[in-house]
């Protein structure tokens, strides 16, 4: 997308002396005309720091761009992932919003491995296991986790832990007041060779005493047959799915167990009626399409390094956690996929917490800093505690953080003035439902994804995370005492390592 610093320059710098509650005030209908739903997600941009003549040029951009097509080629199947030759057909996996023939048939084949999901639920929930540790890590862990801390409700059938991080302590953590007999664990691995979770597998099949109680989701079926697990407790996995847009395949297996696949499915409903809403909805009327151009808005126009995502519900907590590696892994490139570096910076280092913490923690900097952060804001309408007096507070500091970013406020005193300016977006779901998840999930899926295509990068490999990998098991010998590091540094670290000296 040549010359999107150029066509964004202009507005950014016609709209420089402007802040952001001039731009409010000078445009009244603008709350109105700055927002967007789709079912149950409502999402209002009018904190954001650009006019309607800053838009007609974002929207002149994404048509130059083709979103639309792009979108399309995404859920048709066609390959979006060149570097892996593969497509990215999440969408298949939770609906059939696309006819083509490669959609269809991973639709076909996704349906399938509900149905084994669904029977393994129901065995399991017949037997005497109650509790599930599900070991995984990254796309393999942070989907189903982020939804099970959402939405398991405490009466539910099992409880499921999960396990990622290889440190020792944390299957310590885990497998602490837990009862073998009653337990069994899956292992979520789309490759089956990550180090962490084969080291943590080993630590639970040995405390299991065996792998009866062990399933497998994973696109290698033979290796974790190798691994002890037996064929009818593994289900698949596929290439045309990223790990980071997995949770929706069969590693989703520990939301059904801990929802119910009802409540599964229902998540799986919430994410297609976005996918249709991201393929059917004009570029203007388009939720994703609106959040992509804001973010490149933000991150090449303002230039801003950092972007907060703030969710301003405690069930909503992992959610940073969640679209970190989401948005970081997909749009962490530099090299555009024709091979020549970027010409303008691609992902901000995305980041944040849940409210009302977080006011308590790093919004000093947020209002008081050098630094203008741009923050998604993300609140429930209705909520489901029955503490009425708790949620209007909680919504009551939503709002009134958002306007004080925006507005500011002016003092004699130097350190107690605001400069406000620092846009925001605020995202309202009507409940904290699996279908209002679902929808905000892959509302998220799609923003990142165009963004990926406005900067004409990659989304869906991630080559990176490999060379930390490789380093580590060449200095694993080293750190049991055979061979050195080859870099001084590392080798000098060992021997501290080694002898505490
Ligand atoms: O599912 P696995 O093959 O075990 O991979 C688990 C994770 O490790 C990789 O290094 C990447 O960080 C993630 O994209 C992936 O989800």
């Amino acid at each position: 997308m040549g010359g999107l610093r150029e066509a964004l320059d202009a507005h950014v710098r016609r709209l420089a002396g402007t802040p952001l509650s001039a731009l409010i005030a000078a445009d009244p209908e603008r709350a109105q005309a700055f927002a967007l739903r789709c079912g149950p997600l409502y999402v209002n941009f009018a904190r954001q720091r650009y006019d309607r003549a800053a838009l007609d040029a974002l929207f002149a951009i994404a048509e130059r761009a083709d979103l639309a097509g792009a979108l399309r080629r995404l859920l048709e199947g066609d390959i979006v992932n060149p570097t892996e030759a593969r497509p990215a057909l999440h969408s298949a996996l939770r609906g059939a919003v696309a006819q083509s023939a490669f959609a269809l048939a991973a639709r076909a084949q996704a349906v399938s491995v509900q149905l084994r999901m669904r029977e393994l639920v129901q065995a399991l929930a017949a037997s005497p296991v109650t509790d599930i540790v599900s070991i995984g890590i990254g796309g393999s862990d942070l989907g189903p986790r982020l939804v099970v801390d959402a939405l398991a409700q405490p009466q539910a059938r099992f409880r499921v832990h999960f396990l990622s991080n290889v440190d020792g302590h944390a299957a310590q953590r885990v497998l602490a007041g837990l009862d073998p007999a009653r337990t069994a664990a899956v292992m979520i691995s789309k490759t089956f060779t990550t180090q962490e979770t084969l080291l943590n597998g080993g630590i639970v099949r040995d405390w299991l005493g065996d792998a009866e109680r062990m399933y497998a989701v994973t696109a290698y079926p033979q290796r974790a047959e190798a691994f002890g697990i037996a064929p009818e407790r593994v289900l698949p996995m596929w290439d045309w799915v990223g790990g980071r847009y997995s949770l929706w395949s069969a590693v989703g297996f520990p939301i059904a167990l801990a929802l119910g696949m009802e409540r599964f499915e229902a998540l799986l409903e919430g994410a297609a009626a976005l996918d249709a809403h991201a393929l059917q909805a004009p570029l203007r009327e388009n939720l994703p399409v609106w959040h992509a151009l804001t973010a490149v808005w933000n991150r090449n126009g303002l230039q801003a390094a950092t972007q907060a995502v703030l969710p301003y519900d405690e069930r909503l907590r992992l959610l940073p956690a969640y679209l970190q590696q989401l948005v970081m892994e997909s749009l962490g490139k530099s090299v555009r996929i024709d091979g020549a570096s970027v010409a303008v910076n691609t992902a901000p280092v995305w980041w944040g917490g849940a409210g009302t913490d977080t006011q308590h923690s790093f919004f000093q900097a947020l209002h008081q800093g050098t630094q203008v952060v741009p923050a998604d804001f993300i609140g429930v309408r209705q909520a489901a505690h029955g503490f009425e007096a708790n949620h209007a507070a909680l919504l009551a500091n939503l709002l009134a953080q958002t306007e004080a970013l925006a507005n500011g406020q002016d003092s004699e005193d130097p350190h107690r003035r605001y400069p406000g300016n620092r846009p925001s977006t605020l995202l309202l779901l009507d409940a904290l439902t699996p279908q209002a998840l679902g929808m905000l999930i892959a509302f998220y899926e799609h923003s990142v994804y165009l963004q990926a295509v406005l900067w004409q990068i990659n989304a869906f490999d991630q080559f990176g995370v490999e060379l930390g990998k490789q380093l580590a098991s060449r200095l694993l010998p080293a750190l049991q005492g055979q061979g050195q590091a080859d870099d001084p540094v590392t080798q000098a670290l060992l021997e501290v390592l080694r002898t505490g000296e």
